[in-house]
């Protein structure tokens, strides 16, 4: 029996809702075999992050030549780097082992406000990250921060923000409009050097997205680990993360979770 193999490379949320435990949950889900790099630990639930525990260059190292020296992966993702110094191993040995398929999720701020990429690291994450990615899924202040841009507010400047990424080396742009403020949709727009393709959905009133970029990226990841074309990831995953923000859940006393099994069962 073979199965896509898919790879995240990203920080563990304790809490469940994000990040690595994320990623594993929707990889489970899409029916892929899922693998991890733990490059962060956080002590973080619904209310916020409360610590981040960088790992050692050398433990992040050891978990990348133990994967790709024996399994290997269809497909790779990537989320909370944190540091430059992780930046640039996890980029390195992205080129060592030749990875096809690569998400970059250009994680910076969680939901509560917290900074989940250092300052200093934004040069690399531009320089060594992005030009390696098959695929970025930034959202509309991680376009802002990357480009320069004071703000992106309407569908035209996502189409320019989108078209700018592009630029900087990644072979399509994912801009996730979930910040736009739009009553009605939540639209994310896809470029791939040529054209532009729209993906919308119902806006879902709820305060519950913890971890939906996540999501939303690791779906795509595990599409694509399964040889389905960009447009085809893309398409399961916005269907995927409409499903799990419709039965979010109201766990902790904050931002809750998704709901990862909510697809299930459902045809794409
Ligand atoms: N209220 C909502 N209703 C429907 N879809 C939404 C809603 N909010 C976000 N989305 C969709 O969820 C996906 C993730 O987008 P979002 O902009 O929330 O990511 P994010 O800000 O990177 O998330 P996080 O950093 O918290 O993990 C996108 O497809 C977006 O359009
Ligand atoms: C570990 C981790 N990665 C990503 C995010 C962004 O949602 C988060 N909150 N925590």
């Amino acid at each position: 029996m073979t199965i896509g193999k898919a790879l995240t490379i990203a920080g563990s949320d304790c809490g469940g809702g994000a990040g690595i435990q994320a990623d594993l949950k929707t990889f489970q889900e899409r029916d892929v075999f899922g693998m991890s790099v733990i490059t962060v630990l956080t002590a973080q639930n619904t209310l916020g992050v409360h610590g981040v525990f960088p790992q050692t260059l050398e433990a992040i190292e050891g978990q990348m030549d133990a994967i790709f020296q024996d399994m290997g992966a269809n497909a790779v993702k990537t989320g909370m780097l944190f540091s430059e110094e992780i930046i640039n191993l996890v980029a390195d040995k992205l080129v060592q082992y030749e990875v096809k398929n690569v998400v970059v999720d250009p994680v910076m701020i969680a939901k509560g406000g917290a900074p989940l990429l250092q300052k200093q690291a934004m040069n690399a994450l531009k320089t060594k990250l992005l030009p390696l990615a098959t695929v970025i899924t930034p959202n509309i202040p991680e376009a802002c921060e990357i480009l320069g841009f004071s703000s992106i507010d309407t569908l035209e400047e996502m189409k320019d923000a989108a078209s700018a990424l592009q630029k900087l080396g990644p072979r399509f742009v994912v801009l996730k409009g979930g910040h736009l403020e739009d009553e009605n949709e939540a639209i994310d727009v896809l470029f791939d050097g040529e054209s532009f393709h729209y993906f919308a959905a119902k806006r879902i009133k709820t305060i519950h997205t913890h971890g939906t970029g996540c999501t939303f990226a690791a779906a795509i990841t595990a599409e694509l680990a399964k040889g389905q074309d960009i447009r085809a990831a893309v398409t399961t995953a916005k269907n995927f993360i409409q499903a799990a923000i419709e039965q979010s859940l109201c766990i902790g006393k904050g931002i809750g979770p998704t709901r990862h099994s909510a697809y299930r069962n459902k045809k794409d």
